[in-house]
């Protein structure tokens, strides 16, 4: 069994060795599915772009398919982004029901998306799911039956806002991972410590957050990534770009479902000591600093998250070649 070392009193770890050990190799034995099936929970007519970020990236990276569940505005639009993409117009938001049917709906929500759930390696929830209550409500049931289905969730965007509004949805869940912008994490910070961000000790009270949500996994985003279960706290800050365009926290969010899918299979085999969660984190974070590195040194100030999409591939080429 491999103890990779994540970390010594410093915080920051070997990732580039974690990433080389988490990567899978190209196995010619291998059929479609096998090396990941990720699913984003997220689109509405606000936002689209969001979940097809989190979604190319996670397919770019290596996963075999990537799903998007969205509502009934967004499905054509992410559609039209890509065929690569599998896009279920299955979310609503409050505007298109009326109240008397809100019940039936949100059972029929339920249902649909439950038929696919037990093949989900990882989820993503949140980029671009928008603020609608009833949206987020069917969302938050979604949670409940992912958990009961031992499937990882990483918690982005305005799946933080359902989640620091009702902490019980991924209180003492292992596979829960959050990956809160600075935003975010004084939101999270506020409500569950009652308290502001302090950042003279800024990875113990990332340590004490995670504890006091029990359980979970916490990556906070920034100059650094700092990552804590709760039991320890790594940093990742190796590359990364001064350029901070929309959508960067989308490709990390399907980056580290990936990674964390990865990891899990590594590690239910024996083949790592270590939390999933946290090699994933670590991982995830690693191989988007380097895609935004790549991209910014060819695109500089007019790096988009789309070019680092782009760099994604190459990316981790240069890290983990195939052979
Ligand atoms: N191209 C796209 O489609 C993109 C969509 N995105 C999505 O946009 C949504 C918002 O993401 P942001 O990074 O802007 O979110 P932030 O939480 O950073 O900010 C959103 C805005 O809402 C305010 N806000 C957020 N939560 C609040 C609360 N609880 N109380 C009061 N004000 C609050 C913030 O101050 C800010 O003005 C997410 O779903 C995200 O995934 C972003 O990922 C960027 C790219
Ligand atoms: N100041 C910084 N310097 C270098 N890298 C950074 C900096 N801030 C964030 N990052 C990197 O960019 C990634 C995305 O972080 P960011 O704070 O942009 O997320 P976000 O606001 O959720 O993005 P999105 O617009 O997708 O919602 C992080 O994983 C981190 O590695
Ligand atoms: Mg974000």
């Amino acid at each position: 069994m491999q103890s990779v070392m994540i970390g010594g009193p410093h915080l920051e770890v070997d990732a580039l060795c974690i990433l080389r050990s988490i990567s899978p190799a190209l196995d010619p034995t291998k059929h479609k599915g096998q090396a990941g099936k990720i699913a984003v929970i997220g689109g509405c007519r606000e936002y689209t772009g969001a979940p097809y970020f989190a979604a190319i990236s996670a397919l770019k990276i290596g996963a075999d398919l990537s799903h998007v569940f969205c509502t009934k505005d967004a499905a054509p639009v992410i559609k039209g982004y890509s065929p690569e993409l599998i896009v279920h117009p299955l979310l609503e938001e409050s505007y298109n029901i009326r109240e008397e049917e809100k019940t039936s709906i949100s059972k029929k929500v339920l249902d649909e998306v439950d038929k696919w759930m037990e093949r989900f390696d990882c989820l993503v929830i949140g980029p671009g799911l928008g603020r609608d209550p009833f949206l987020l409500d069917c969302v938050s049931d979604i949670m409940r039956h992912a958990r009961r289905s031992n499937v990882p969730m990483v918690i982005d965007g305005d799946g933080l806002f359902l989640v620091t509004n009702c902490v019980d949805l991924v209180k003492g869940y292992p596979l829960a991972v959050l990956t809160p912008n600075v935003n975010e994490y004084k939101r999270l910070v506020n409500k569950v410590l009652n308290c502001e961000v302090n950042d003279q000790d800024g990875p113990q009270q990332l340590l004490s957050l995670a504890k006091s949500i029990g359980g979970v996994t916490i990556l906070r985003k920034g100059q650094s990534d700092y990552i804590s279960d709760g039991a320890a706290v790594r940093s990742v800050s190796i590359y990364g770009s001064p350029r901070r365009c929309g959508g960067q926290g989308d490709i990390l969010s399907g980056s580290v479902a990936v990674y964390v899918a990865w990891a899990r299979e590594l590690v239910s085999k024996g083949k790592f000591d270590a939390n999933p969660t946290m090699l994933g984190c670590i991982a995830g974070s690693t191989l988007m600093r380097k895609a935004a590195s790549v991209a910014f040194a060819d695109k500089k100030r007019s790096t988009l998250t789309t070019d680092i999409i782009e760099c994604l591939g190459r990316s981790l080429e240069a890290i983990c070649p195939v052979g």
